[in-house]
């Protein structure tokens, strides 16, 4: 049976009044497609920024297995003086956005470079006096945004402007540099969110190729269920901020609590 490499452990994230997730717990097994979904609202977005480390969790655990260590989000994101979601990306984690993120005023493969500068340990000495370290770090980071702009089929826009691109490809630019960071597992959030059916039968066949060929775990947060179907092994349902299944598509798919969910009504009246 294989390890998980991440657990979610009892987390609880409220803002003031409001509890966004309530003991939610659930594993990501390595190379497994793990699919989050659930109704608007349902707290996937705020678990999402739990696990990458843009929320410290008002309670609970979540360990990422990294390099035979385990690594505890919390504490990375607290770490006195050089903790934060940095941390979270150098242990193995990478995300993409709901509302794409890039740098628009940038070319391509800028958008690339900066994404490894945050994930390598170079610092400001280096950087004046152009270290041997330093110099052979910028060659392999601008290798590895040729190689991912290679994979993500981006080679010919390397020098445009990255706001310039068709929603598309912008989508497979963030995917492209969430991948720039070597990742464990990759969280995307809603990736297949604008794309017409073409693009979304290439963005599949995208994360396929992910899991295959680059040994990587992917998290995906994602309401195209034709699409959830067809690459999920495994699904974790979210409502009301709680989980409310967990198991194999065909599971989830034929659990009555996921079919209430979905269309609104009680449990009781799909089982009716
Ligand atoms: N920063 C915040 N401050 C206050 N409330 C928040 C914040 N972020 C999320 N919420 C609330 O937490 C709940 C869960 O929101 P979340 O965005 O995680 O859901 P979601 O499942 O990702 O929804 P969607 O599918 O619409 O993106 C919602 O009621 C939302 O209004």
């Amino acid at each position: 049976m294989r390890d998980a490499v991440l657990e979610v452990e009892n987390v609880t994230m409220r803002f003031g009044g409001i509890v966004a997730n309530r003991n939610v717990s659930f594993k990501v097994k390595q190379g497994d497609i793990t699919a989050l979904i659930g109704p608007n609202g349902a707290g996937k977005t705020t678990i999402f920024n739990c696990i990458t480390g843009f929320y410290r969790a008002s309670e609970g655990r979540i360990v990422l297995q990294s390099n035979g260590r385990s690594c505890n989000i919390g504490d990375l994101i607290t770490k006195p003086i050089v903790g934060g979601s940095h941390l979270v990306t150098r242990a193995g984690i990478a995300r993409t956005f709901q509302n794409i993120r890039l740098f628009k005023e940038m070319s391509v493969v800028e958008n690339l470079l900066i994404a490894q500068h945050l994930a390598t340990t170079n610092n400001l000495l280096s950087g004046i006096f152009k270290t041997p370290r330093f110099r052979r770090t910028e060659v392999e980071a601008i290798d590895r945004a040729y190689y991912w702009l290679g994979q993500m089929n981006l080679l010919e826009d390397a020098n445009r402007l990255a706001g310039q691109l068709p929603y598309g490809r912008q989508r497979r630019l963030e995917i492209a540099r969430a991948m720039c960071t070597s990742p464990k597992l990759i969280c995307l959030d809603e990736p297949a969110a604008g794309l017409n059916p073409s693009e979304t039968r290439e963005l599949s066949q995208v994360i396929r190729r992910l899991r295959s060929d680059h040994d990587l775990t992917v998290l995906v947060i994602e309401h195209d269920m034709g699409l959830v179907m067809s690459i999920a092994d495994h699904i974790v349902v979210l409502d009301h901020g709680e989980v409310i299944s967990d198991g194999t598509p065909s599971e989830v798919a034929n659990d009555p609590a996921v079919i209430a969910a979905y269309l609104g009504v009680s449990e009781e009246e799909v089982t009716a």
